[in-house]
This record gives structure tokens, sequence and C-alpha cells, in this order.
């Protein structure tokens, strides 16, 4: 709530109503804003502030969610919010029949002009970080979507790549947006599951929500914070209500005839390695990741390899002059393993010619590629600084040499960023890039992983579980970036 520095000029309406049992005026002005008095004068935004409102006899009940700092006393308590948020109530009567009718249809229809979604989809992993998404979702989503009159559909995933199924047959007419209550891995499956249909095109355009209920909630955190809100359910929730859209890149990687999509990020690597072998120390909870990177840093590998890119403008001073090689995406001989199921119809990625553009090479041993599309990793992990969610790049962190010690005040600033700073680290955008990775320098007969989105993309020879199956091969691979293709919700 705010006090507002001068009176309204223009309203949409302004009448006397009963609040508290007290008659006063209550004024709907003309940009969005409920004015009354109420011991000192009270304001509410409803753009900002208002979820809905339902009606109860004669008396209407405005549902807002406040920002602690800024609530009143003057709005009855309507049952605590997440975090830093309250939600509240302004019960008022109108003092006559048709005066209801009117703030009833004025409140509506300016609800209605706001774009809000009517529908959604709510997908739940029960299982992804704590396994808190069921009470996650019971406590600080639904009493909000409740106060917002938001219907919704809940289906709790079963198993891996269920979201994927879900998102590839949903019927798009019946929602105005789906909506993870999970960590970033089912987003990830929702968008490679609405870019295998046949209507990808329109079914791209469905906008996506996150509620943080996963290990890993780099997404949500990065909307959140890119707008200085706590990466808190109830600010998630409210940033879906509000309906306020943003456009995401989506990038393609594809090997061969294969092809899958991210939105989040890739590594190589050191961060790989980190990333999905410490799961070996599940047991450790969050500390696990500190606990394999101290580790992993001690005992140092290095990796066998090439990076070719098109840098973007700006960026051109990195690596060598290379072309692009007709190679990097002709078909590799030896089928022996497993393959993924091709896509032959749906999105095949973007339309770019890139025996066209510049491109440059680096060539290894490197310790760690990492390239993400949104700032924050993790809730905890400031990956990217500068990455953007639709400038149509994607942003590249290289690091070939750095000294143990070094590594290991990079990888404590990382959680501000700061990591990208240091001369050991190359930081910069790229439009497409082809990744060869190689052995590790120290024992050729071992390779390593490649992680896309916290799950594992392909496990090279003698790498931690490499008996097990992957989408694609340990091999060349190439990513393409197609700008703003997805939409998310967001909460500005
Ligand atoms: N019922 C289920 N049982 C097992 N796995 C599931 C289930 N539902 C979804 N999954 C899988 O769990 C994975 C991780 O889910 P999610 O995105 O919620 O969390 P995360 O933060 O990425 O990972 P974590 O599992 O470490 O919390 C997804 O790839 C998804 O396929």
């Amino acid at each position: 709530m705010e006090l507002p520095d001068s009176p309204p000029a223009v309203h949409i309406m302004s009448d006397w109503v009963r609040v508290n049992c007290i008659v006063t005026q209550l004024t709907f002005t003309a940009d969005g804003k409920l004015v009354w008095m109420e011991a000192s004068q009270r304001c509410l935004r409803i753009e900002k502030e208002v979820l809905g409102f339902a009606t109860e006899g004669s008396c209407i009940r405005i549902r807002a969610a406040v920002d602690f700092d800024e609530a009143g006393c003057c709005l009855r308590p309507g049952g605590g919010g997440g975090g830093c948020m309250v939600r509240r109530e302004l019960a008022f009567e109108p003092l006559s029949a048709d005066s209801f009718t009117l703030w009833c249809q004025n409140l509506r229809g300016y609800l209605d002009s706001l774009g809000r979604p009517k529908k959604l989809l709510i997908l739940l992993n029960p299982f992804g970080g704590k396994r808190s998404a069921p009470k996650v979702f019971e406590k600080e989503v639904k009493p909000l979507l409740e106060d917002a009159a938001v219907k919704f559909d809940l289906q709790e995933t079963g198993y891996q790549l269920h979201a994927k199924e879900i998102a590839r047959k949903v019927d798009l007419a019946k929602y105005d947006g789906i909506v993870c209550v999970s960590g970033d891995g089912v987003l990830v499956e929702v968008v490679n599951g609405l870019l295998e249909r046949d209507d990808w095109k329109s079914a791209i355009k469905l906008p996506l929500g996150m509620i943080p209920a996963g290990t890993g909630n780099g997404m949500v955190k990065s909307l959140l914070d890119s707008v200085g809100q706590p990466c808190k359910a109830s600010y998630a929730t409210l940033a879906i209500i509000r309906g306020h859209k943003r456009s995401l890149d989506v990038a393609t990687i594809s090997q061969e005839d294969k092809k899958i999509f991210s939105v989040l990020m890739l590594a190589w690597g050191l961060i790989a390695d980190i990333d999905i072998e410490s799961e070996k120390y599940r047991w450790m909870g969050s500390a696990r990741i500190d606990f394999y990177a101290l580790q992993r840093i001690l005992h140092l590998r290095r990796y066998e390899g090439r990076i070719s890119f098109v840098p973007a403008p700006g960026y051109e001073r990195h690596g060598q002059p290379a072309s692009y090689s007709a190679e990097w995406a002709a078909p590799y001989q030896d089928h022996g393993e497993k393959q993924v199921d091709v896509i032959s119809s749906g999105y095949q990625g973007p339309n770019i010619k890139l025996e066209e553009l510049s491109w440059r090479t680096i060539d290894g041993p490197f310790i760690s590629i990492w390239l993400h599309n949104v700032p924050w990793g993790s809730e905890s992990a400031m990956a990217a600084p500068n990455a953007k969610f639709s400038d149509g790049y994607i942003d590249l962190i290289a690091i070939r040499d750095c000294p143990r010690v070094s590594l290991l005040s990079l990888i404590t600033e990382m959680d501000k960023g700061g990591h990208v700073k240091s001369h050991h680290v190359k930081y910069l955008k790229v439009k497409a890039f082809v990744l060869e990775p190689g052995a590790r320098t120290d024992n050729p007969t071992k390779e390593g992983i490649i992680d896309i989105d916290g799950e594992v993309l392909a496990r090279g020879k003698g790498a931690y579980k490499s008996e097990q199956e992957t989408l694609m091969a340990y091999r060349r691979l190439q990513i393409t970036v197609d700008r703003g293709l997805a939409t998310l919700y967001s909460p500005q």
C-alpha cells in the first residue's frame, strides 16, 4: 500500500461505502488505485497488489497481496503469506444495490483488462528438491490462486519425462499457461515436449510459470532477482497471477540427427563433474556440492578438446579465426551406442546459415566449459551475471588454466558472479557453439560428462556411471540459439 502524493484527479468511480462500520469515501482512480480514508488515507494498487474480489451478501471483499513492509493496519489480515509478502483483505459495503452492482462491474472490467491468466495447468514434481512441492503448493500457491479466482488443473508428475509427455499432448485451448511447481528439470521437459509437437509454433508461445520447489531453481531465481524480489513461492505465484510475460531464448543442441532443447545451461569439465558426480554424496544435502567441489579442485582434471563459436559483436577478440566445417554436422559413422528417437516433426532448431557466420576457435586442454542462458544456475550460483533472457546469445564461461588456489576463490565468488572477472576466466556471448570434448589429460582412457540443465546428456568412456545410457554420445555437438522463442510469466 502507498500513500498518494496528491488527491486523485480522474475517477472510474467515487462513492460512499461502509468500511469497518464507518462510512467513508472510496475512490477508484483511472490509473487503477483504490483510495479511501480509514484513520489516514489508504491506497491499494490494483495491478500490483490486488489478486481479485469476491462478494458476500452486500459486502465486497478485495483480496490483495502486499509487501510486508508496505502492509498497513487498515486491512484485515486474510491469512499468512510466504516470505515477506502478506495476504490482505479490504471488505466494504456499498450503500445501495445499484452502487454494489456498479462496483462489481467496474472492478471486474478493470481486472479483465489486465490480461491475467484465467486457467492454468499446474505440474507438480512431488520428488523434486526436498520433496516440498506438495506442501509449498497447498500453503503458499493455492491460497493466492484462489484469492485471484484463477482456475487450475493440478497434475503430479509420476516419473522422469512425464512432464514432457504431458506437454506433448496437452490441449492448448484449455489453458492460458503451464506452471511447474518443481526445479528447473521439469521446466526443461515441458519446453522439449512443446517443441516436439506438430503445432510447436503456437505451443511454445504458451506462457510457462515457475514456482521454486526443486534443488536447482535457477530460472525462477533469475526472474525474481531481476526485480529485486526474493526467490520465494509467494512472489513467484504473484508474478504468474499478474500475467506479465517475457520471452526466453531457447538453445538447440544437436548431434547428427538428434536434437534436444535447453533453456538454462550446458556444462562440460569441472562444473559438470561436480554437478553430476556429487550425487554420490546426496545424503549430505546441499553441502555435497561444496564438499565435492573441493575434492575436484584438489584432484583437478583437465580435458583435451576444442570449442568453436560465433561471438556476439564486441567479443570477436577471443580465440583464433576458424571457418565452419560441414563435417561438424555430418553423420557419425559408428552407431554402436544407444540412439535417442530422432525428432522428425516439430521444431528443428533456428534457421541459421552457420557456414556464413564468422567462427572462432580455442583449443584445450580445458578445466571447465559452461554455457548459460540466464544469470542464475541455482539459488546460490550467479553463473553468468550478464546473461539476458532474450538477447539471442548464450553466455560462455571458459577456463583453460587456473591455479588451484585461484579456482577455490573463483568458486566462492560464484554466489555474486565475481568469478567472471578473473583473468583465468574467458567470459563472452556466443550465437552458435561447437563442443568437441576429449579425454582427460592425466588418463587418456577416461573421458568426461556433458551436463545439460542438471541432467547427463553424454558420458564418455570411463566416466562416472559410464555404463548408463545417455541421450547423446560423448563427441562433437553443436548449439544454436533461437532468440525469444519461449515465453515465461515474469514479475515485470
Ligand atoms: N514422480 C517422479 N519420480 C521421479 N522422478 C521424477 C518424478 N517427477 C519428475 N521427475 C524427474 O525429476 C527430475 C528433477 O525434477 P525437478 O526439476 O523438480 O528438480 P531439480 O531441482 O531439477 O532436481 P532435483 O531432483 O535434484 O531436485 C526431472 O528431470 C523429472 O523428470
